[in-house]
């Protein structure tokens, strides 16, 4: 058999996560270039119907009960066994809250390596380098992939969907679940997801997003001000969150939401790597920071070294006036 690159898919509700196309497509560039073939493995519960719109040449499902929302023990177990049987040269799996968990139980209990935070995967002298984020992706290692399997984490969000548009599999296989999946220590009762947000800046087409440079809670009025007049939505950085004075469905970021606004403003934002990863691909950014050194001017369209209060005030003037 050709040289295996498994995908392991995410999927919620019924329908595969974005990340599963990127995941789909970097595997296919891979497979395409090794002689290898893509491998979606599919773990979940009555999920066929999910397989016909995985675009691999194979689909491997595993169907239990206990599968039903990707609950990392059951899902760890059932990966490593599928894997152990027939190990593939990679293994991508989603670098997600959920997938993380998997990821690193299964590459502990099989042995083998496990690149995670991974935000490239290149060919260079017919070696495959995965490089990888660490400490919040201040510092990036390039990891040389060898012959022995491994296992890699990829970012959601750092893989085009290119090669991998939703579409049928060329075959699907079912494979037995293994008898440890009627032994768990831990069982998902339900899912409870958090309360719907005032807005969703994910959907925004403007937002004016601000950071530390604010000040005070207070000041925040002056920015929704401005927001308002420009038809934005506001958002901020993860320390403004944090002290509580905007809800999380606010926070852009990491550990926040991932936006991509026609228009973003960064009014005293530095842009911390956390920070630029959740909004770096706006179309339109400007950034206003009296620091001419901030980070956040290296992805900026338009920047400013200025006071924020004196731009957002002018603005105002100019928008309203
Ligand atoms: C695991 C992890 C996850 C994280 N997730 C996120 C995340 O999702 N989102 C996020 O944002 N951060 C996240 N962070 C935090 C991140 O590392 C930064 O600490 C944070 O983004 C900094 O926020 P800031 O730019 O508002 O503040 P600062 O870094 O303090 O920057 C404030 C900026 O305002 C400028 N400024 C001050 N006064 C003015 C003024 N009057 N006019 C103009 N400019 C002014 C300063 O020059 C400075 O550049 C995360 C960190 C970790 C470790």
């Amino acid at each position: 058999m050709a040289q295996r690159i498994a995908v392991l898919v995410e999927h919620l509700d019924g329908e595969p996560t974005d990340v599963t196309y990127e995941l789909l497509g970097v595997a296919r560039r891979m497979a395409d270039e090794d002689g290898a073939m893509v491998d979606a493995v599919l773990l979940g519960s009555e999920v066929r119907q999910l397989s016909e719109r995985l675009p691999a040449d194979r689909v491997t499902i595993l169907d239990h009960p206990s599968l039903r929302y990707l609950a990392p023990e059951a899902a760890a177990r059932a990966l490593a066994a599928l894997l152990a049987d027939a190990p593939p040269k990679l293994t991508l799996v989603p670098n997600t809250s959920l997938g993380m968990d998997i990821a690193a139980w299964v590459a502990a209990r099989l042995g083998w390596p496990l690149v995670s935070y991974c935000r490239a995967l290149e060919s260079r002298d017919g070696q495959w380098i995965a490089t990888a984020q660490l400490f919040g992706g201040k510092i990036l290692a390039d990891v040389a992939l060898g012959d022995e399997p491994a296992i890699i984490g990829a970012l959601a969000g750092a893989f085009s969907q290119d090669a991998a548009s939703p579409g049928p599999p060329g075959t699907i296989e079912q494979v037995p679940a293994p008898a440890e999946l009627e032994q768990l220590r831990s069982r998902v009762i339900a899912l409870e997801r958090p309360e719907a947000a005032d807005v969703d800046i994910t959907r925004a087409e403007k937002i004016v997003a601000v950071g530390r440079g604010i000040e005070s809670k207070d000041n925040l009025e002056l920015a929704e001000q401005l927001a308002q007049a420009l038809g934005a939505v506001l958002a901020a950085s993860r320390p403004l969150v944090d002290a509580g004075w905007l809800p999380r469905s606010r926070q852009v970021g990491k550990s926040g939401l991932k936006v991509k606004p026609k228009l973003y403003v960064a009014l005293g934002i530095s842009g911390a790597p956390e920070h630029l990863e959740g909004m770096k691909d706006a179309e339109l950014i400007i950034a206003i920071n009296k620091d001419p050194k901030a980070p956040i001017f290296t992805v900026a369209d338009y920047g400013a070294v200025a006071d924020l209060f004196e731009v957002a005030e002018a603005l105002l003037e100019r928008l309203e006036g």
